[in-house]
């Protein structure tokens, strides 16, 4: 009964997903995580932090690959297929890819994510998450886990929206449990100086799967 009820809820959640990606070029859904998944999630996050598995992020691929803290200054841990303490993450994300796949005709195939945390006083400038020579991701997903967040702690993360000349900005709050998706070779966006240590989880729908990204 309970899962009937859930999976109801998750149904509607993908409807206003993709609904918002059609109409707005981004969705977003509240509790698409519950309290209890949000915590498993940072309990792993902790674990990592812990033994040590967090490496400053950096940017470009390969032999472009920089680190640069007056671009980025999160920390990442990349999830893995060993990671079984977090296959139901995994598994709802392999849930929202085949539901796009169905409504949308995208064809995605996989998918790469890292956990991320943003020490005060860090950021990450205005940037596009689909890279110059790889197209493989195609929509990214931001997965927030911080509880009771608020406009004063900073952090949040900006969207801009062409219009015409001008341009127009969306901020949003990375409280946990929210999930957010969008085109990532189209939506500009930037993280804003946090007051407070960010959490979260990015990560990307692959048009190959990972292990064939060498063909790109
Ligand atoms: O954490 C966020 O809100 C965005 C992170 C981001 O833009 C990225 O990792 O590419
Ligand atoms: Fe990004």
């Amino acid at each position: 009964m309970s899962i009937g009820l859930d999976r109801n809820a998750l149904a509607q959640q993908l409807d206003q997903l993709v609904d918002g990606l059609a109409e707005q070029h981004f969705g977003l859904v509240d509790n698409f995580f519950t309290g209890e998944e949000v915590d498993t999630l940072l309990n792993e996050f902790e674990a990592y932090q812990q033994q040590d598995e967090f490496k400053k992020a950096g940017i470009g691929q390969q032999d472009d690959f920089q680190v640069n803290k007056k671009i980025r200054g999160d920390h990442i841990r990349w999830i893995e297929e060993s990671d079984t303490h977090l296959s139901f993450f995994a598994e709802k994300i392999r849930t929202l890819i085949d539901f796009l796949n169905q409504t949308c005709y995208l064809g995605l195939k996989d998918f790469e994510a890292h956990f991320a945390v943003y020490p005060e006083g860090t950021f990450y400038k205005r940037h596009l998450d689909q890279f110059h020579q790889d197209k493989n991701r195609q929509i990214t997903i931001l997965c927030y886990l911080n509880k009771e967040w608020t406009e004063a702690d900073g952090g949040q993360l900006r969207l801009f929206f062409p219009e015409g000349e001008n341009e127009k900005t969306l901020d949003i709050l990375p409280k946990a449990g929210r999930l957010l998706i969008f085109r990532s070779d189209k939506l500009e966006h930037e993280v804003l100086l946090t007051h407070k240590e960010r959490y979260s989880i990015a990560g990307w729908l692959l048009d190959k799967p990972k292990t064939l990204s060498f063909l790109a």
